[in-house]
């Protein structure tokens, strides 16, 4: 039988998108592809944030605080919401100096969003973080089922996001889907305070000023992967069908790398830049509490996960991007 359009794209579109938290790190960026894959009107971005202009103008932005189920509901009924993606957090860092908003946030916060997507059957993605694990799961790496005893509030929280996600599903049928994230490393968004911000801030750093004065130790390995490759996986498991997700948590990996080897490969193309080290006690505790590197066999096996960036792709790509974003800021 003949039909006078293209099917698929005739039900892609049926999904409408809510990204929660958006205005962070990864949001933004995410919300472009998923606009660019089921079209501009489809997907609302939200935060409790003012929008830079440039968002805002992009397409539908909307103030919603995850802590007020009902207006986040209202949200949900108002625009038919099918796909509900869940970014706020409060990060590893900021979550120690501030226990209790990181609570609210990050475990309140979770529960209204399973609740509400469980009522309006929703389905709906949380990423979880190598935070989830602590100093006595395996290390390099860690495996997508091991002991989980994180020892900071933000990955607490996240091994109660990934069980009761895993549980809503299980018990009432919640298209609940997870991944792990490594550190994620961007050009054009600053990190949210977080234990690897490092590795974005070196970038900066060595193209402003040539140095740089890291606050991890120069040998604390941690994984970590290019945003494009953390944006695409998300994209990839929102797009694989349920019957190919025997799991609904998967670790996904790209490189590990230490504060030295990042400013060694970075030193190839800049052979001034200098890094010195001032180790803050808080955050390289809560590194060392964390795995050097995460094996992600199920995510390439099921639905067929694979990096694109690694160490010297990643150089590559952060350099040129922070160069030219520099020089498009000095020409303005
Ligand atoms: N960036 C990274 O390296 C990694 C991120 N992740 C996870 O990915 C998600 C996104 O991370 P990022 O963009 O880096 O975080 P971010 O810290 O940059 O942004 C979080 C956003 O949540 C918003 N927010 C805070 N309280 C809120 C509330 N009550 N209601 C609504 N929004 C609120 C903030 O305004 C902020 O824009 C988080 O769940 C994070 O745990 C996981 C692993 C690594
Ligand atoms: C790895 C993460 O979850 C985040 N970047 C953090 O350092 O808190």
């Amino acid at each position: 039988m003949d039909f006078p359009f293209n099917v698929s794209l005739y039900f892609i579109s049926l999904f409408f998108f809510i990204i929660t938290g958006g205005l962070g790190q990864l949001g933004v960026g995410l919300t472009k592809l998923l606009r660019e894959q089921f079209g501009k009107n489809n997907v609302i971005l939200s935060d409790i944030r003012k929008p830079p202009n440039h968002v805002y103008h992009n397409g539908p932005f909307i103030f919603s605080d995850i802590l007020d189920f009902k207006n986040l509901e209202e949200i949900v009924v108002n625009n038919n919401i099918s796909w509900l993606v869940h970014y706020s957090a409060v990060l590893s860092a900021v979550g120690e100096s501030n226990v209790t908003l990181a609570k609210e946030v990050n475990i309140t916060g979770l529960h209204n969003i399973l609740d509400i997507a469980t009522k309006h059957a929703l389905r709906v993605f949380v990423p979880s973080t190598i935070g989830a694990f602590g100093p006595s799961s395996p290390r390099d790496p860690a495996p997508e089922l091991c002991v989980q005893r994180p020892r900071t509030i933000y990955g607490v929280a996240k091994v109660h996001a990934e069980l009761m996600g895993e549980y809503y599903h299980h018990r009432y049928g919640l298209d609940f889907r997870c991944l792990r994230y490594p550190g994620i490393i961007s050009a054009d968004s600053q990190p949210g305070g977080g234990t690897t911000d490092y590795a974005v801030q070196i970038f900066h750093a060595a193209v402003k000023s040539g140095c740089f004065e890291c606050y991890l130790r120069r040998d604390t390995r941690l994984p970590m992967m290019y945003i494009d490759d953390c944006l695409r996986a998300t994209l990839e498991i929102l797009e694989a069908p349920a019957e190919t997700l025997p799991s609904r948590t998967y670790n996904i990996s790209a490189m590990s790398f230490t504060p030295h080897d990042l400013t060694q490969e970075i030193q190839k193309v800049l052979p001034d830049f200098q890094v010195t080290y001032n180790v803050d006690p808080v955050r390289q505790a809560i590194a060392d509490s964390w795995p050097m590197a995460l094996e992600d066999s199920a995510a390439r096996r099921d639905w067929g996960w694979k990096h694109e960036y690694d160490l010297s792709e990643l150089v590559q790509a952060m350099l040129t991007h922070v160069t030219t974003g520099n020089q498009l800021v000095q020409a303005n």
